[in-house]
């Protein structure tokens, strides 16, 4: 019987807006609460090769701030080189993405009490020519975890989102304003504008991190303890 007391899916606004960022510290804020708890990646692309084998930097960061042990292949089963759209690098790969597969690649553990799962892009981004990636989380009736990179034209992004997610009857758990990018414009406007928005809790405001640096890893996850300080987990427990 499975034990697994939470599935979230983490959704972006966009790609390169801070899921992975966000997730390791959400990840760390779990383990901090003692729970067993392992992020996975399904699908990757931009990756490199380490020793032979295709490894992408979001699943390696994922595992390494889990706290229950599991090999690459089950943290990342879908692993593609170019750092393109996934469907377009399965295509080049010769190999096809759809829900089917998915579901059957993406092996959730019976024993975690949370499972988190990064999505890839945005919330709408392609398996292939008719399916999304949201199809297969609302297959799976995971809960979502909205990430909203602050920018301009993020309240668009956000609400947009929001919306397809609930049309799906999935429910956004919580989200979070990560200032990926530095400085926003009239930034507290924005925030408070998607607070009284989004009807789920804002589980943090992240600033941007001086010391967050896209070359290191975090390596010794000092980084991703900091910012999972910076979030409120207990309203998804
Ligand atoms: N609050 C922040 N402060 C400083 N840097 C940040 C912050 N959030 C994210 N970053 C940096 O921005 C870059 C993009 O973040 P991240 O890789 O988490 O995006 P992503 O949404 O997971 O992208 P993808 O769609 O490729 O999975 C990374 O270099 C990350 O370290
Ligand atoms: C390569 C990139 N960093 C992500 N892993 C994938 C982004 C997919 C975007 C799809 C789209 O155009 O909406
Ligand atoms: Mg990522």
């Amino acid at each position: 019987m499975s034990n697994v007391k939470r599935k979230f899916f983490v959704a972006g606004t966009d790609t390169e807006i801070g899921k992975t960022f966000i997730s390791t510290a959400l990840i760390r804020a779990f383990v901090a609460n003692n729970l067993s708890t392992v992020g996975l990646k399904p699908i990757a692309s931009g990756a490199e090769p380490v020793q032979g084998v295709l490894k992408n930097d979001d699943a390696l960061q994922l595992q390494q701030a889990s706290n229950m042990s599991f090999s690459y292949s089950e943290i990342n089963p879908l692993c593609f080189e170019p750092a393109i759209a996934p469907h377009i690098a399965a295509d080049l790969a010769g190999q096809t993405l759809n829900v089917e597969e998915l579901a059957n690649r993406v092996v959730m553990p019976d024993d975690a009490d949370i499972i988190l799962v990064e999505g890839a892009g945005g919330w709408l981004t392609p398996l292939n020519q008719k399916e999304t990636y949201a199809d297969w989380v609302e297959q799976e009736q995971l809960d979502v975890i909205l990430v909203v990179g602050m920018k301009l034209g993020c309240l668009n992004h956000a609400m947009l989102s929001i919306r397809d997610i609930q049309s799906r009857g999935l429910t956004v758990k919580g989200w979070v304003a990560n200032f990926a990018q530095g400085k926003m414009n009239m930034a507290e406007d924005n925030v408070q504008w998607l607070k009284q928005n989004i009807t789920a809790p804002c589980l943090g405001v992240v600033p941007f991190q001086d010391t967050a640096d896209s070359n290191s890893q975090d390596a010794d996850g000092s980084l991703s303890d900091n910012v999972a300080e910076l979030l409120d987990v207990s309203t998804l427990l």
